[in-house]
């Protein structure tokens, strides 16, 4: 359709990702493991669970991110890679291993995790969604992640029960995705779908319309799997 501005045809959008399925979305940024969160009253059992699985996860995630190097054309893809996997080695990790220090788990506990069933199907859905298609394919399935971390902050932040400050054993959680950084890196994230997706046809966006709806799912399992704490 004509943008009413510039005349100009205008594609799909970021957004229209989060439309095509407004309630799984919800159910994701909206949880009730991002909920009680908020409040400072998660249960630390499943605050723990989560730590160890996302672990787990995040290693599963870098291997993504240098997929996203492999199938890269040029070298802005190839930055736009490298900065993402470097974000979740020097900057996810980092608070992860501080979250892990003061929760009580050790390296030693780490190393022998056994991966829970919702730490396994989402990290190889990415890993498979990649291999088979291309480099935006890939993007859309790790876009809940990155996009939907930094809606979940704001979305905490905008809700007057969330608690922020010390009195919130999870404040560094928020306080990171909160972040001007983060936030900068998520908007960077969206910008470049955009640029990407403006090109699509309308059969094409469906395909990605699913894969970003199942990477959807997958991320309101992994919450599940922390109030559960089922393996
Ligand atoms: C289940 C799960 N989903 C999303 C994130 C957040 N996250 C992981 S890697 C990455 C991109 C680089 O920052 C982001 C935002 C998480 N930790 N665990």
């Amino acid at each position: 359709m004509p943008d009413p501005d510039t005349g100009d045809m205008m594609g799909y959008q970021f957004h229209d990702l989060t439309d095509a399925c407004q309630t799984d979305w919800r159910a994701y940024i909206e949880h009730d493991f991002v909920r009680s969160l908020g409040d400072g009253n998660l249960a630390p059992e499943a605050f723990r669970h989560y730590l160890q699985q996302d672990y787990l996860f995040l290693i599963h995630f870098s291997r993504a991110y240098a997929l996203a190097a492999y199938k890269s054309h040029d070298l802005a893809e190839l930055r736009h890679a490298f900065e993402g996997l470097k974000t979740i080695l020097d900057v996810e990790l980092d608070l992860h291993v501080g979250f892990c220090r003061e929760w009580g788990i050790s390296e030693e506990d780490l190393a022998r995790l056994p991966e829970a069933r919702a730490t396994l199907a989402y990290t190889r859905y990415v890993l498979d969604t990649g291999s088979r298609g291309d480099l935006l394919d890939l993007h859309v399935a790790l876009a809940p992640c990155l996009v939907g971390y930094g809606e979940i902050a704001n979305w905490l932040n905008a809700r007057p029960s969330t608690r922020r400050g010390d009195a919130n054993p999870f404040e560094a959680w928020i306080a990171m995705y909160s972040s001007d950084d983060f936030q900068a890196a998520m908007r960077d994230e969206i910008a470049w779908l955009d640029a990407r997706l403006a090109e699509v046809t309308p059969a094409r966006f469906t395909r990605l319309a699913e894969i970003f709806r199942d990477a959807t799912r997958l991320e309101i399992d992994f919450w599940q799997m922390g109030l559960d704490q089922t393996t």
